[in-house]
């Protein structure tokens, strides 16, 4: 049987290779393909070359982009080639061409071969400043000048994917292997709002959800917005009945000392409920984080507890057991007020009952009282759960420890149950200190204080000088522990949207709208509607009348404004009609849960020229509005 013979079988040499092989072809540059061809057929093509008596690539010593300089030439002695030929148009008109075949343009373009007559004379005398400047200012003119729809990049279609794709993967010829696939670069974050918020960043996060912080454009306040999702409370035992009940209870309250809820809305399309509460810079929690001992200042601790007690007492007054008081639910607002919150577990004590039982045990292990873990008890008492808790609170302010601690959850709660309370040995306390926590901490819940026997304690009623309170926290605050997580949200608003000033042919001062602002409503003023009503002064004329305001954004086909009314959050007065030739807002949102996509705004352009002024106080203002943020309490 004949073997198969030697042609037909595939060789090393057939193989395509990854390598570039020099001059086997024509150009002197070998594709993969001619790298193919094994050494046989590379003799074969060289005798054909010569029968053919077809010059060779090589006959042309002269490398046409060497920059050829008399005063270096010496440095070409080394060639073995022999003295260049001498340099003809022929010659250099031949290179051009080879070349522009090479690279695959066309003949035609002009490229750099040295000291050849036909170039471009680049003996020109460098600009000064002064002309790089004004050549610049006349090119951003012109650019100006130009639509818009000129500088829009090309939409992401899938026929431009393609096409880079085969772009790239050309360009890496070398290596096949290494398939690239393009897929469209992460667009900038857009600034979002939803329901009349402005979306910044995480703040928190609890069991329920995140929490984010928001500036309300009609108010331009600062607010932390809940975000919950309906699968996630449907998992969590009793989600939903927890978030109805922290509803309607923080409904009812307005006090200083309790977190204030600004207003609730669910959006079904996107499954998730939110919840807007007033703006806080931290919790207590993070304060004893913050410190290196892990503990506060006893004056520090008492304008802490003096604060937690007032709103103890109006909770209480109101017929509400918060049961899960700690360090982490007491938030700390601007002004440095203590807010309770986080009334997920809190429990609305029935008007006819004449004690505070509950029934239901809910709160933080390390901070409930023995009636609620240990022993047999029918009841328990709501009101003096969150004595006990306040106590564990208080004692873990000063001392950085817990009362009771345990690895073990069982163990923690027999030793809730049957240890007695020890004093921290980490730190000195005061007699009427040591007494109120022992009080606070009363295993028996009958003999346990009230708020109102805790409020006319000795040490509840000692005054502590000005810095041992809050004073220093305020300036370790003030400091800026929590960031501003508005600034990208802003930035993607604002950026660029400052006026800008340029020179005209004559030298005149030309104000420019920002061309941002011209396509997206979201830069003009009424996307913070807010703004006029908080930066109006004195002068500034009488209030427009209701006919004439600012255009409210629909929030649906529907027409609706916006923002849900709330007697709470709106503002006292309807924003007025923007300054005659100022931006007004004919915005359609598409989205039907109201996030502004891309607003359309309607602006003559001589209009917005003639109020620059206006923008940039404005931009000022913004920023100076929210951090002036007005607190509830204040
Ligand atoms: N009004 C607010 N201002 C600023 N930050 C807040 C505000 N409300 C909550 N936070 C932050 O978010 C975190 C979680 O909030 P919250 O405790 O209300 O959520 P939760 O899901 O009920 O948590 P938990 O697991 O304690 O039940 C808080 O620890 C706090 O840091």
């Amino acid at each position: 049987m004949e073997g198969p013979s030697s042609s037909s079988v595939p060789t090393a040499s057939d193989a395509p290779s990854k390598y570039l092989l020099p001059s086997d072809s024509d150009d002197g540059i070998a594709t993969s393909s001619a790298a193919n061809v094994g050494a046989r057929n590379h003799v074969a093509n060289t005798e054909k070359m010569e029968k053919e008596k077809k010059p060779s690539p090589m006959v042309l010593n002269v490398d046409p982009d060497y920059d050829y300089d008399e005063e270096d030439g010496g440095s070409c002695e080394e060639d073995q080639r022999g003295p260049p030929a001498p340099i003809s148009r022929e010659i250099v008109d031949g290179a051009i061409a080879r070349r522009s075949r090479d690279r695959q343009i066309s003949p035609g373009v002009k490229m750099s071969i040295g000291n050849y007559d036909d170039m471009e004379d680049d003996d020109e005398e460098a600009e000064t400043p002064e002309e790089q400047k004004q050549r610049f200012l006349a090119s951003m003119k012109r650019i100006r000048k130009q639509p818009q729809e000129a500088f829009d990049p090309p939409e992401d279609t899938e026929a431009m994917r393609e096409f880079i794709n085969r772009q790239v993967n050309d360009a890496m010829m070398f290596n096949r292997d290494n398939h690239i696939d393009y897929s469209p670069v992460n667009k900038p974050k857009e600034a979002k709002i939803i329901e009349g918020y402005l979306w910044g960043g995480i703040i928190g996060t609890g069991s329920y959800g995140k929490v984010k912080e928001v500036i309300d454009i009609y108010t331009i306040t600062r607010r932390a917005a809940k975000i919950m999702k309906y699968e996630k409370l449907r998992k969590i035992p009793n989600g939903w009945d927890n978030i109805r009940s922290e509803m309607s209870i923080l409904r009812r309250l307005n006090h200083r000392n309790i977190v204030k809820l600004i207003e609730v809305f669910n959006l079904p399309e996107k499954g998730k409920v939110y919840m807007i509460f007033e703006y806080c810079i931290g919790s207590v929690q993070n304060l004893i984080d913050m410190e290196p001992a892990h503990r506060l200042s006893i004056g520090e601790s008492h304008a802490i507890f003096l604060e937690l007690c007032h709103g103890l007492n109006y909770l209480h007054s109101k017929r509400v057991s918060h049961k899960d008081i700690k360090p982490g639910n007491l938030l700390l607002s601007i002004d440095m007020t203590v807010k309770i919150c986080d009334f997920g577990v809190a429990e609305q004590i029935c008007l006819f009952q004449s004690d505070g039982r509950c029934t239901k045990v809910n709160g933080t292990p390390k901070f409930q009282p023995p009636e609620c873990v240990y022993g047999n008890h029918e009841y328990f008492d709501g009101y003096k759960v969150d004595m006990w808790s306040a106590g564990v609170t208080l004692y873990n302010m000063v001392s950085g420890k817990y009362p009771f601690e345990q690895q073990v959850l069982l163990r923690l709660y027999e030793s809730i149950g049957t240890n007695p309370v020890e004093m921290p040995t980490n730190v000195e306390l005061s007699k009427d200190l040591q007494d109120i926590i022992k009080r606070l901490l009363d295993k028996d819940f009958n003999t346990r204080p009230n708020i109102s026997d805790v409020m006319q304690h000795p040490w509840f009623q000692t005054g502590f000088p000005e810095d041992q309170g809050l004073g220093r926290i305020m300036e370790r605050m003030r400091t800026g522990d929590r960031p501003f997580t508005m600034y990208p949200s802003l930035q993607a608003m604002y950026d660029g949207a400052g006026s800008e000033v340029i020179l005209d042919e004559d030298g005149n001062e030309l104000v420019l709208p920002p061309p941002d602002l011209v396509k997206r409503g979201t830069l003009s003023l009424s996307s913070f509607p807010g703004f006029q009503t908080l930066e109006k002064r004195p002068g500034d004329g009488p209030p427009p009348s209701s006919d004439s305001g600012v255009v409210a954004a629909p929030d649906s086909a529907s027409g609706d404004p916006l923002r849900r009314p709330s007697s709470r959050s709106m503002p006292t007065s309807a924003p007025p009609r923007p300054p005659s030739g100022a931006v007004e807002v004919v915005e359609a949102v598409a989205a039907p849960e109201a996030v502004v996509e891309d607003p359309v705004v309607e602006e003559a352009p001589a209009q917005q020229q003639e109020a620059p002024d206006r923008r940039r106080r404005g931009k000022r203002s913004l920023f100076s509005c929210i951090f002036r943020s007005r607190t509830d309490s204040s």
